[in-house]
Formats: C-alpha cells, sequence, structure tokens
C-alpha cells in the first residue's frame, strides 16, 4: 500500500488524491463552514490545501515531523516533481536512511496557500465568479499559511510536531510555528532564515514583482483567461532572485568571465559569457513550474514577515516561556539571510530562556546552500534530531 493510500485509508474523510492535479499530491477541502481567519481580517473558505507524507505515523502519533518548503518549493520534498520530473527538493535530506529518515518518522508537506502547486492561491477558481481569482485573492502572511497548516494537521488528528523544519521562507514558518503554537511544536529547525524581511530583500522582491507586473502577457493578473502567460517578466524576475540565491565566490569559481560556446565576443546582445546563459537557463527553466500570480503574493507573504512587531516589537516575547527545542543553522557566505539574521534569532531565543543551539556552516554555495548536498548540514540535522528523539522517547 502506498503512503498515500496509508492516508486515506486512516483519514478517509479528509485526505483524497487530488482529481484535476494527479500527482503524488493528497488534498483536503475546507467548506465555507470552516474559513481560515486571515491577517488582513478576511475569512477565507473554501479552502484546500495539497500536501505530500512519507513515512509511517507511530501509535502514539508523536513521530510527525512538519517540513517547510521555501518561496518557490512545493509539497513535493522527496517525491519525483510532477512538472519537472525531478527528485523532490530535498530528496538529499528527506528519506529513508536519510538525515530526515523515513524509516523513523511520518514526514508532511503541505504546499503553502498562495502557491501554485494545489493549495488555494491565485490561479484557483473563485467560487464567487467561476472564474481564477487572479488579483482577487486575499494577500496572505507566513501566520495565514502556519494556520492553513495548523487546520490541515488538525484533520490529521496530530496534535504536537515532534519538529517543524525549514530553510529560507520555510524557516519562517518555523519560528512562526513556534510563537503561535508553542505547545505543539517540540522541536523546531530554522535554516537560512530571519525573523523579519529586510529592506534589501523586499527590494530583490520588488524588482521581481515589477518586472512580472511590467510584463503585457499579465494583464493585471487575469493572464489565464487571456490565455496567457506572463513568461517573460517571470523569468526576469527569477534571474534577478537566482543571483541572490548564490554568492559571488561561487559565481566567480563556476564561470568567472568565461565566455559561453565562444572562443571572442561577439559584439551584440547574445548570452556571450557563461553566466549569462546560466541565468538565462535558471529563468527559463523556473516559469515551466511556476505561476507568476504566485510569485506576487508569496513574496509578498514574506516581505510582511516581522515576528518581532508581531510581539509587541520584541523578539524574546514571541518565544516567551517555549519549551520547544531549537537549532538555528546559517551558512557563511548567505548574503540574503546573513548569519547576523539567525544570530538576532539565537538571541531572542537565548532571552526567552530558550532551548537553543547555533551553527553557522563554512560553504561557497551561498543562501541555497540548504537544497544541496552539504555533509555538514546532514551531520547537524542528525544530530540535532537524534538528540531530540532520544528526550522524546521516540525510538
Ligand atoms: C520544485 C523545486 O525545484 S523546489 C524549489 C527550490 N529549489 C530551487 O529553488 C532550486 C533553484 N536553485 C538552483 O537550482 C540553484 O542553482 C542551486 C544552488 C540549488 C543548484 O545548484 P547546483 O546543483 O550547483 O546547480 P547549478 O546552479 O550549477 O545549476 C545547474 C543547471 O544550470 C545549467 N547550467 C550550468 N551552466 C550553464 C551555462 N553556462 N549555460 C546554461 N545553463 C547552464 C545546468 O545545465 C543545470 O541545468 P538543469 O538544472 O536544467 O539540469
Ligand atoms: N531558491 C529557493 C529559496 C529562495 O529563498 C526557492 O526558490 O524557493
Amino acid at each position: 500500500m502506498s503512503e498515500g493510500e496509508q492516508m486515506r485509508a486512516s483519514f478517509p474523510e479528509m485526505a483524497r488524491k487530488q482529481a484535476d492535479h494527479p500527482d503524488d499530491s493528497l488534498v483536503v477541502d475546507f467548506g465555507p463552514d470552516q474559513p481560515l481567519r486571515l491577517d488582513s481580517g478576511l475569512d477565507f473558505a473554501p479552502l484546500r490545501i495539497a500536501y505530500t507524507t512519507a513515512g509511517r505515523l507511530n501509535a502514539d502519533r508523536s513521530n510527525a515531523i512538519l517540513v517547510c518548503h521555501a518561496l518557490t518549493g512545493d509539497q513535493h520534498v522527496t517525491n519525483v516533481h510532477p512538472v519537472t520530473g525531478r527528485a523532490g527538493w530535498w530528496d538529499v535530506m528527506v528519506g529513508p536512511g536519510r538525515p530526515i529518515d523515513t524509516e523513523r518518522f511520518f514526514v508532511i508537506c503541505p504546499n503553502v496557500i498562495g502557491s501554485c502547486m494545489g493549495s488555494s492561491g491565485p490561479a484557483s477558481t473563485n467560487p464567487t465568479t467561476g472564474r481564477p481569482y487572479g488579483l482577487d485573492f486575499p494577500v496572505v502572511t507566513i501566520a495565514d499559511m502556519v494556520r492553513a497548516q495548523a487546520m490541515l494537521l488538525d484533520g490529521l488528528g496530530i496534535a504536537t510536531l515532534f519538529a517543524v523544519i525549514g530553510g529560507s521562507m520555510g524557516g519562517m514558518l518555523v519560528q512562526q510555528w513556534a510563537a503561535a503554537y508553542p505547545s505543539r511544536v517540540f522541536s523546531a529547525l530554522c535554516i537560512a532564515s530571519a525573523s523579519r524581511h529586510s529592506a534589501q530583500n523586499i527590494a530583490f522582491h520588488e524588482v521581481g514583482r515589477q518586472a512580472i507586473m511590467a510584463d503585457p502577457d499579465w494583464h493585471g493578473g487575469q493572464y489565464i483567461e487571456a490565455g496567457t502567460r506572463p513568461t517573460k517578466g517571470l523569468a526576469v524576475a527569477r534571474m534577478a532572485a537566482h543571483i541572490t540565491y548564490l554568492s559571488e565566490g561561487a559565481l566567480q569559481r563556476k564561470f568567472g568571465r568565461n565566455l559561453q560556446d565562444r572562443a571572442a565576443r561577439t559584439f551584440t546582445f547574445d548570452a556571450d559569457f557563461q553566466i549569462e546563459s546560466y541565468l538565462r537557463h535558471q529563468g527559463l527553466s523556473f516559469v515551466d513550474r511556476f505561476d507568476a500570480n504566485s510569485y506576487l503574493y508569496v513574496t509578498r507573504a514574506m516581505d510582511y514577515f516581522d515576528l518581532a512587531s508581531d510581539h509587541g516589537g520584541s523578539l524574546a516575547t514571541a518565544f516567551r516561556g517555549t519549551a520547544t527545542r531549537f537549532c538555528i543553522a546559517s551558512f557563511t557566505s548567505d548574503w540574503l539571510f546573513p548569519t547576523s539574521d539567525s544570530r538576532q534569532i539565537v538571541h531572542a531565543l537565548n532571552a526567552a530562556g530558550a532551548r537553543v543551539s547555533f551553527v553557522e556552516i563554512d560553504t561557497d554555495k551561498g543562501h541555497d546552500a540548504f537544497l544541496l548536498d552539504i555533509p555538514e548540514l546532514f551531520d547537524i540535522v542528525r544530530g540535532f534530531i537524534g538528540a531530540a528523539s532520544r528526550a522524546r522517547g521516540i525510538a
């Protein structure tokens, strides 16, 4: 029996295969009687959450790990991605015998609301109009995403998570989970993240959004009805963003000033340099798997994230009295979510009297290092989960 079939057998009234998006995802629908209260004050319904699971939930339901994806990630954390046909985005980290070991733990990965892989988002159908929401979809926050995930877990009968784990935006969800539901989170692992989005990061996101909205195929956000897709704008948004996921050292090491397929400059605006060709490739391959309006919504959610400001200006207050065990990790070459951002979280956790460990990993691979095969990161995840599982009494 597949994991999906096991879940449907356990929770037949909740989980079902997504008929209009055939892949390994399960979906759960919440009707008008169970609206999601949004930070904007709106009650959103109906709500759909798409998710995947791996491993088995144990008898006392104590071994569940929630994995939270980053900006353009999705629920396909370890199973083959239905659009790209490639291994899941954290296949190196999650699986049998991997640092997040699906032979011991039950992993749940939901697609965040506002995204485009099955959970409610701007491409979903607005039941009031029968048309895609487009910009009529409400602006959502990281706290809204977490509240939706809590509804999913309630439905699955999982009261306490053994761990919540994520990198980048996923790390924002981890912090929000720990702050909003401290009694539901036994341990929390936050990688390459921050407690608030910096001015520089908001600026990069705004460049991407403007590129999308300047594309004539965007049509004020109603491009699905217009039969177009703003792929040029979205590709430019990704190209600009992708630079921020790498480091100057890695770009120099991989590409330097090397020319692409040519012995000399062409004196045109073709992709003479390897780095130009590489970025064009990253932009073009991205538009195959991501929706432009979702890019607007999810980047907005990250921009709005400021956990201290939600707690009277004190980050320590967000974590006051917590019993959750934390691990915070950063990368030396990450200039998007630099180590100073992680230290700020650690200082707040210390001030709150929380149990926290902190590691800065030495690598030139930049922000996206959290997605890569970094043995030191694997050791840290293994060590943290191992210690927490002994404390929790999980065999
Ligand atoms: C569904 C999901 O994917 S989840 C979302 C989260 N995942 C991401 O955001 C992934 C996006 N980020 C990346 O791909 C990042 O580059 C990294 C850092 C994670 C990957 O790093 P690496 O493994 O070192 O790969 P690298 O950055 O070198 O990119 C390799 C790709 O660039 C291509 N490439 C390399 N050099 C060139 C060049 N000169 N011209 C054109 N393309 C090039 C390779 O062919 C390869 O293409 P492919 O991915 O289509 O096979
Ligand atoms: N490259 C990752 C991390 C971005 O913060 C993503 O696209 O989701």
